[in-house]
């Protein structure tokens, strides 16, 4: 850490009251002040300021600056007026659950959680009660359990499942408090005002990577220190009235799916097992036939195929929240019954995905659908209909580069608020088919008749967990829960140049 010796340099520094971290009375012992006139004097009194200093591609770091003072008293004045400062700011929590995977990502949770983050909550005076897994789903059926109440907010240290199952925990434990029937998917879901912190220590680390622009854990620990509160929409998918999973990144059939029921296997291969997974399923070119049908999202302003991606303070995800608000002081808690019209699509695909974000992550820096909102009550639908191996080549390549994803014969994208899938093999079987699926028809694939479609089923990719059921119902859930993070920040460079310029000029 930098030591900022103020006077000496003539150096002031300007630090937001939002971004201090802690105030500390500064142990002369360990600090050393052979500078200048602090030399010269028998006993200075010194208090450090730690704060969040904003680096390059949105990370955060922890700095700190120590102020020199002759007298005792004017320093602890000093250390008092900060002190009562930081506890005006009341969106920062005091008192977090942590829950961490040992086994998620390159099984380095615990070191990373032990090393980087304990001692910035403990810096920050956040109390913690660490919960170190043995077991899936140990977290989430531990979050039944606990005294919820006792805390301002839930950490999770792993990846995307692991979030999941945080999530899971939560969002499920507020519905049976709230007597609230999960297998009904047109149930009004009561939000989350817990937040969840991620500390990203996964193979993807997609959402964590997606709402603050980094996967960095000094970062993200920064975010939940400072109280930062960004909303999240959630989609639920159901089968036949039956609860399966909520997600928040990717829900992907046909090529996400095979990759993760591939990768599954070779869990031991670390975040790697992606990349091995993903060449295989590559090459193997599978396309799936069937049904999908899907209610446009007309409420929100954005699309899609906009430049402009979400944001910080978002102005699509606020008059997304405006809405929700009005929504509620009209019918409380009761649905909107909507009879918006539903669109029918057959075909064969070779990947159906649906984000409820970007999924930007370090392997694709602006994600599957760039343009996607965090909070704004909708997903985006991507359809990959059947096309030439090099084709699809072109088309994944395009989310490592800047050119437009979308721009192919064989994509499309839909903004949506609700969506149903029934592969064809289903339909054959005369099992459940959805009945909107049957009543509309609208396009149909336009690829060659010889055909080469898998005839076996694929798999739902729910946020990095495997659903077998190949007929879904997914609908949004506007803002149901909230994280600690503040989405991505516009201008990051910009930010962190104008900070310094000012600790220069000052
Ligand atoms: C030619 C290079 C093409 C690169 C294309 C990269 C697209 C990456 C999009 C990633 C979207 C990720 C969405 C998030 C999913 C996660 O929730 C979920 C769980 O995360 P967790 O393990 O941390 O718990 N992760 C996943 O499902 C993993 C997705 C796998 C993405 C890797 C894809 C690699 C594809 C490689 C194709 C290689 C073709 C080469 C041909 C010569
Ligand atoms: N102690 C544990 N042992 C085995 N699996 C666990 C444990 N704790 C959590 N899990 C499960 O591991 C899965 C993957 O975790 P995650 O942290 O997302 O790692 P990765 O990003 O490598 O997939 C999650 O589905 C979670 O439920
Ligand atoms: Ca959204």
């Amino acid at each position: 850490m930098r030591r900022l010796d103020v006077t000496r340099e003539r150096k002031n520094c300007f630090v937001p009251t939002s971004e201090i971290i802690a105030v500390e009375e500064t142990d002369l012992n360990k600090k050393q002040h052979n500078s200048g006139k602090w030399q010269k004097m028998a006993k200075p009194h010194a208090f450090t300021v730690y704060y969040v200093k904003k680096a390059r591609n949105h990370r955060w770091w922890c700095s700190d600056v120590t102020f020199w003072c002759v007298d005792e008293q004017l320093c602890n004045q000093w250390i008092q007026a900060l002190k009562e400062l930081l506890e005006l700011q009341k969106a920062r929590p005091k008192q977090l659950l942590v829950y961490i995977n040992p086994y998620g990502g390159k099984r380095q949770g615990k070191r990373i959680y032990e090393q980087k983050v304990a001692p910035l909550f403990s810096l920050a005076s956040i109390s913690t009660d660490v919960f170190i897994t043995e077991r899936a789903n140990h977290a989430k059926d531990n979050l039944f359990e606990v005294n919820i109440n006792k805390y301002d907010g839930v950490v999770c240290v792993g990846g995307d499942g692991m979030f999941s199952e945080v999530m899971h925990g939560l969002i499920g434990r507020m519905q049976k408090d709230s007597g609230i029937d999960q297998n009904n998917p047109k149930a009004p879901l009561v939000q989350c005002n817990i937040r969840i912190g991620i500390i990203p220590a996964g193979s993807t680390d997609c959402i964590c990577y997606s709402t603050v622009g980094i996967s960095d854990p000094v970062t993200s620990a920064l975010h939940i220190i400072v109280g930062d509160s960004q909303p999240l929409d959630v989609s639920s998918v159901h089968h036949n009235n039956t609860f399966l999973k909520y997600t928040v990144s990717l829900l992907g059939y046909g090529f996400y799916g095979d990759i993760l029921k591939d990768s599954e296997k070779k869990r031991w291969m670390g975040p790697m097992r992606y990349d091995y997974s993903g060449f295989k399923t590559f090459l193997s070119h599978h396309c799936y036939e069937g049904t999908i049908s899907f209610q446009p999202a007309k409420h929100t302003l954005g699309s899609p195929r906009d430049k402009d991606s979400c944001r910080t303070g978002c102005h699509i995800c606020r008059q997304s929240e405006q809405q929700l608000a009005e929504q509620r002081k009209k019918c409380g808690l009761k649905h909107e019954e909507d009879e918006e019209e539903w669109k029918v699509i057959k075909g064969k695909f070779l990947a159906i995905n649906v984000v409820n974000m970007s999924c930007a992550c370090p392997r694709s820096p602006k994600g599957l659908s760039p343009a996607a909102h965090l909070a704004d009550g909708s997903a985006d639908l991507i359809l990959v209909r059947k096309c030439s191996r090099f084709d699809f080549l072109r088309y994944l390549v395009r989310h490592t580069n800047q050119d437009d994803q979308f721009d192919f014969s064989f994509v499309d994208v839909y903004r949506v608020k609700s969506f149903q899938f029934t592969s064809k093999l289903l339909e054959d079987n005369e099992s459940d088919v959805t009945d909107i699926g049957k009543k509309h028809f609208g396009q149909f694939c336009r690829d060659h008749p010889a055909c080469c479609c898998n005839i076996a089923n694929s798999t739902w990719n729910c946020d990095g967990e495997t659903l077998d059921s190949s007929a879904i119902e997914v609908r949004v859930h506007c803002q149901l829960m909230k994280l600690f993070a503040r989405g991505i920040e516009e201008n990051c460079k910009e930010a962190s140049r104008n900070q310094s310029r000012v600790e220069q000029l000052l």
